[in-house]
């Protein structure tokens, strides 16, 4: 459903690629997982496919069709490790409301219930939620969007092991509709995870069969 053939990523500011050669098909139902030290590239892998970065060679295609930069911004829901950094409303509701401009309550509450929000106040700022709470409320904004395509930043990054573990349901369960990336430097956490499987070593990347040691 979505492929990525021979991509390169070079901008201008980068003293060499940060992307080279990369190949990868993700389908609804079989996440894929890319593993990777710091600086190798993975939200850079992020960006190009969610149309933030354009690549300078190589084609992004989605049920077939090539995607121009403008049309990946729409189609990718991309959920950041520091969501803080891009919330637009002042309240969780107008937050909300970014995915879906005539919310109702109903469909409010059943995306909060989804990603594990139910009990949070919506008149409250989104930055007084925790970090793994904003990751969510982040999500939440992609489903009422009806993002198909999920893009997701170190979505385990900084969260204790019972909440990781809620992440990592959830992920499972979104991944059964929609096309989901998942990049990670902790891909240990990821273990008995039913994905595809991606190292990304210095912009190249390559399927893996076996996982690093934890
Ligand atoms: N626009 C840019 N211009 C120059 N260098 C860049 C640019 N974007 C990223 N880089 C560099 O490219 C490398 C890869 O960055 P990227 O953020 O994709 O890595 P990452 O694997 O996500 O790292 P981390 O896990 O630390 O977030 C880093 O060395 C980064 O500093």
């Amino acid at each position: 459903m979505l492929e990525l053939q021979a991509l390169n990523y070079a901008p201008a500011t980068a003293s060499g690629p940060l992307l080279q050669d990369v190949a990868l098909k993700a389908d609804i139902g079989r996440p894929v997982l890319v593993a990777g030290a710091s600086g190798s590239g993975k939200t850079s892998l992020l960006e190009v496919i969610a149309g933030l970065s354009g690549q300078q060679r190589g084609s992004i295609c989605w049920k077939g069709q090539e995607l121009s930069q403008r049309q990946r911004r729409w189609l990718g829901g991309m959920v950041f490790q520091f969501p803080e950094r891009h919330f637009l409303g002042l309240t969780i509701a107008q937050e909300l409301r970014l995915g879906h401009r005539r919310l109702g309550g109903d469909q409010q509450q059943a995306a909060l219930n989804t990603v594990g929000l139910a009990n949070i106040r919506l008149s409250d700022a989104p930055e007084r939620l925790s970090g793994g709470q904003q990751r969510r409320l982040a999500l939440a904004v992609q489903l009422l969007r009806g993002a198909e395509l999920l893009l997701l930043d170190e979505p385990t990054a900084g969260l204790d092991w019972s909440v990781r573990a809620d992440v990592l349901n959830l992920l499972s369960q979104l991944s059964k509709q929609r096309v989901l990336i998942v990049v990670t430097h902790e891909p240990q956490l990821f273990h008995d995870w039913s994905c595809e499987r991606y190292q990304l070593r210095n912009g190249r990347l390559e399927p893996v069969t076996t996982l690093p040691a934890a």
